[in-house]
């Protein structure tokens, strides 16, 4: 989609979100590079493809904002059960978490593969159409290992790593990870795009 080279945003941008440790990591991987504040929004749970939940996310939260937003959108998905549960946001994975015992239900398959998608998108006010951007990173399943801290990190092992996603250091997941990687190509895009915030106070 093309963007206006040096559009001033009318404000800052808000990255909305009711997850506390997602913004953690998107603050760690974000550093300086693009200027953002935050709002706790419970958004509604939608269910559906996670590009076109992303972009509904984003659609809600810039009416409420008035202004830039980023959302996004993050699922696991099993490739045993074709993609599953994905965006489809029933309780497994939690059940996974805390009852391994329910892991047995994919021993049933030999494919443990999966992977973590997480999907952005921004939209420059309530009036403009989301863009979004889609990072994945591959790895498996695994009974749970490391603290149980945040959603399905103790059961995804990301490909090439012996520990999963929750017993490595953040710094090491924050490399590599899904959002690592979505957050990369909205640095790019907001680096081509030449957007120019107003921040507050300055
Ligand atoms: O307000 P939002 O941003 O929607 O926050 P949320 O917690 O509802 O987030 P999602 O709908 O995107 O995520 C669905 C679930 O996936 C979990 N999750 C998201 N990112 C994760 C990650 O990097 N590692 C492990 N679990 C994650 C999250 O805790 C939720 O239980
Ligand atoms: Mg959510």
């Amino acid at each position: 989609m093309a963007a206006v080279r040096g559009l001033v945003l009318s404000r800052p941008v808000t990255f909305v979100t009711g997850n506390a440790k997602k913004l953690e990591e998107v603050r760690a991987i974000l550093g300086n590079s693009i200027p953002f504040q935050s709002l706790k929004l419970e958004l509604p749970e939608l269910q559906g493809e996670p590009e076109d939940i992303s972009k509904e996310k984003a659609r809600m939260a810039a009416l409420q904002v008035n202004g830039p937003v980023l959302v996004e959108d993050t699922c696991l998905c099993f490739n045993a059960l074709k993609g599953l549960p994905g965006g489809y946001k029933f309780d497994l994975l939690i059940l996974l978490v805390h009852f391994p015992g329910l892991n047995n239900l994919l021993m049933a398959y030999d494919d443990k593969s999966a992977y973590a998608l997480c999907v952005f998108s921004f939209a420059a006010g309530p009036d403009s159409e989301p863009i979004t951007f889609s990072g994945k990173t591959q790895g498996k399943i695994v009974s749970p290992r490391g603290p149980n801290d945040f959603g399905w990190d103790p059961i995804f092992e990301p490909e090439g790593y012996d520990q999963t996603y929750a017993q490595m250091p953040k710094e090491e997941k924050n490399k590599i990870s899904h959002r690592y990687k979505s957050l990369a190509l909205v640095k790019s895009h907001f680096a081509e795009a030449g957007y120019t915030f107003q921040i507050e106070n300055s």
